[in-house]
């Protein structure tokens, strides 16, 4: 199929190209490299380095599928700098199907989050009918999203998938995560150990068994797996929303032994507040996404860990090279 990758140049979107082009897909990616890496689409894919606003100059009619990753995505900042999430994530995905429908363009995947649900009433695995209550202005756009893409299905035919990801992390052949700032704990709990410094716990307070916050964390190679799955379940005309994750969770101090365990080295951590915004405990169901796409995880933490440890040491050996 001739598909479109918006965000492709990113974390995730660079690994469902890469699982993409291995199932003989001709891909597309459009980014506007702003948190993405031009060096991370993996070969094989054309890159337009673009804003998500000017998908209408990218799309053609051929384009069977549109996958939208390009977003804004760290909770704390939509706290801070909510106009950058409305007008990237909201607005710039109302021009994305404005210009699909221009060109006929009929089926979409999309990267929604676990944050719509907010701050969950008890520490039950989150259900996709548990109802939504954002408690951030990047989960309420993404919810808004998620509300788009219902009303695009019925009244304009479209065949949608939200794709409701927990947190994910790890690393998939050289792919793996690379923010700057890094705000995400696990390539922050790795930077630690490689470097000997200390990371931070946010958060000692939570209902929690140990005080810390508890997610669901899911290898970036399964997460990109139920992609290919949700391009065959986007059928004109519905709109279907799953949760992805690995239906089990793991607190901060967790990871943190996981990662010890992992590397081998000693990660010394300081305790802090709370992050605003962040919920104590995100965990999800994911019967629907086994039930309805067929989709099972593979990857449990120690691995998940592994594979971003080997990922961080190899873009450390390369950078001293360099
Ligand atoms: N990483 C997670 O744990 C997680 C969890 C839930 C949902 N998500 C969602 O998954 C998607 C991918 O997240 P990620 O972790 O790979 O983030 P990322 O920042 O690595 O990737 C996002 C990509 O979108 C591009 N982009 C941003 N604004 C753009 C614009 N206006 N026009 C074109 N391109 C633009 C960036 O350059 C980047 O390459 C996002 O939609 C995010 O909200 C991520
Ligand atoms: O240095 C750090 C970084 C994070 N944390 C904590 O670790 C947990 C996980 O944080 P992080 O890795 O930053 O992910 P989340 O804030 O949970 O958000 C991710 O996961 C959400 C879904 O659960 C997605 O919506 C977001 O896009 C994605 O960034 C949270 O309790 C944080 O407070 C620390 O203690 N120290």
């Amino acid at each position: 199929m001739k598909l479109l990758v918006t965000g492709g140049a990113g974390y995730v979107g660079s690994v469902v190209t890469a699982l993409l082009l291995e199932a003989g897909h001709d891909v597309t990616v459009l980014d506007d490299l702003s948190t993405g890496h031009r060096d991370a689409v993996p070969a094989g894919a054309r890159t337009v380095v673009a804003d998500v606003h000017n998908a209408a100059d990218v799309l053609t009619p051929d384009t069977a599928a549109v996958l939208h990753f390009a977003a804004k995505s760290l909770v704390g900042e939509s706290t801070t700098a909510p106009a950058e999430y409305w007008r990237t994530n909201v607005a710039g995905t109302l021009a994305l199907l404005e210009a699909m429908d221009r060109h006929g363009v009929d089926r979409l995947v999309f990267s929604s989050t676990a944050a719509v649900y907010g701050e969950p009433a008890s520490a039950a695995p989150l259900r996709e009918d548990d109802p939504p209550v954002p408690t951030n202005p990047y989960g309420a756009g993404k919810l808004a999203v998620d509300r788009m893409l219902e009303s695009w299905a019925h009244a304009y035919g479209l065949g949608a998938v939200s794709l409701r990801y927990f947190n994910v992390a790890g690393a998939h052949r050289g792919l793996g995560e690379r923010h700057d700032p890094e705000t995400h704990l696990l390539p922050n709990l790795l930077r630690a150990a490689l470097e000997g410094t200390p990371a931070r716990v946010h958060g000692t307070d939570h209902p929690t068994p140990d005080g810390t916050a508890v997610r669901d964390y899911l290898h970036v190679a399964d997460l990109a797996r139920a992609h290919l799955l949700a391009l065959e379940a986007a059928v004109p005309g519905t709109h279907r929303v799953f949760n992805l994750g690995t239906g089990g969770g793991h607190s901060v101090r967790e990871v943190v032994d996981t990662v010890r365990a992992v590397t081998g080295r000693p990660v010394a951590v300081h305790d802090g507040p709370r992050r605003p915004g962040d919920p104590s405990v995100l965990v999800a169901s994911n019967e629907r996404a086994r039930t309805g796409l067929g989709w099972e995880p593979a990857r449990g933490l120690a691995e998940t860990v592994a594979d971003a440890w080997e990922f961080t040491r190899a873009r450390a050996a390369a950078r001293e090279t360099a």
